[in-house]
């Protein structure tokens, strides 16, 4: 049986819509008057401070916060645009589980410790449906070959893996089903310099190769500089400035970015 094409819909719509996003938090502004589109095969890098509102964005794009105000508007395989905070809970949440992966900045709050690292993988293919035992655990051997685990530790737990495994198998779990669009909140935060590194030149890899749209939070400009076409940069709540990467790190025009580039260039 022929595969179906994995986007059907032309590279000029959009993949996201997100149209004056605003998010509040009581009377503190969590984001403000967000919009932009996202196209298939780009990678966006949200940067700014801490308490910028980077999270709150990320959380609304992904569903998992509700606006006050504005849209997001994604675009399945098939061209139907779906209105992620007007569609129903079941049909979110198998976007979730399919066209859509969501990387934490903790692996432990993307992973089942108790499960094994094979069940971690396979989990996400059942949960889309996949039921051949055997299909499933060489789809599971396949990931974690691809993210660089050590294949006999796929009877065990992510507990007795270092940070870093737990990321890649986390990244794993997420890109078994081929989502289209993945959101990223500092996937590679809390990891040590080396093995951020590494982790970093997987991801960079696996976005490529599989010519994936990406959502990334990073308060890391080296990060973003790496991973991302595009950038925004916020600042208590807003998009103060945006642009492609190299433009925006290279010669930033905001008071804000030239701080933010400036503080890292500095010894
Ligand atoms: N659950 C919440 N209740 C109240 N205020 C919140 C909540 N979550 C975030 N905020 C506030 O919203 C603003 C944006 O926070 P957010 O976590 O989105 O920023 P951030 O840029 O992701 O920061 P960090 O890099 O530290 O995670 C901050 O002022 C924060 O205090």
């Amino acid at each position: 049986m022929q595969q179906p094409a994995r986007n059907d819909v032309s590279t000029d719509t959009p993949l996201l819509t997100v149209d004056r996003l605003t998010k509040l938090y009581g009377n503190q502004l969590g984001c403000a008057d967000v919009s932009f589109d996202l196209y298939p095969g780009e990678v966006m890098g949200i940067v700014g401070e801490s308490g910028s509102g980077k999270t709150t964005l990320l959380n609304c794009l992904a569903g998992r916060l509700s606006p006050e105000e504005g849209s997001v508007v994604y675009t399945d395989r098939t061209g139907e645009e779906v209105d992620v905070h007007a569609v129903s809970e079941p049909r979110r949440r198998m976007l979730m589980r399919t066209d859509w992966a969501f990387v934490h900045q903790n692996p432990r709050d993307g992973l089942r410790m108790g499960v094994s690292a094979g069940g971690n993988v396979g989990e996400r293919l059942m949960a889309a449906g996949a039921r051949h035992y055997g299909k499933i655990r060489s789809a599971a051997l396949d990931w974690m070959e691809k993210t660089e685990i050590d294949l006999t530790r796929i009877d065990d737990r992510p507990s007795t893996f270092s940070g870093g495994m737990q990321q890649r198998l986390q990244i794993a779990r997420n890109l078994v089903t081929g989502p289209r669009l993945v959101f990223m909140d500092e996937p590679t935060g809390g990891l040590d310099v080396s093995v951020q590194a590494r982790l970093l030149d997987l991801l960079r890899g696996l976005v490529a190769e599989m010519g994936l749209s990406a959502i990334i939070v990073t308060h890391d400009l080296a990060v973003a500089r790496l991973l991302s076409h595009r950038l925004m940069v916020m600042r208590r709540g807003k998009v103060v400035e945006r642009g492609l990467t190299d433009q925006v790190l290279d010669d930033p025009q905001h008071d804000y970015t030239q701080l933010l580039v400036s503080s890292v260039l500095q010894p």
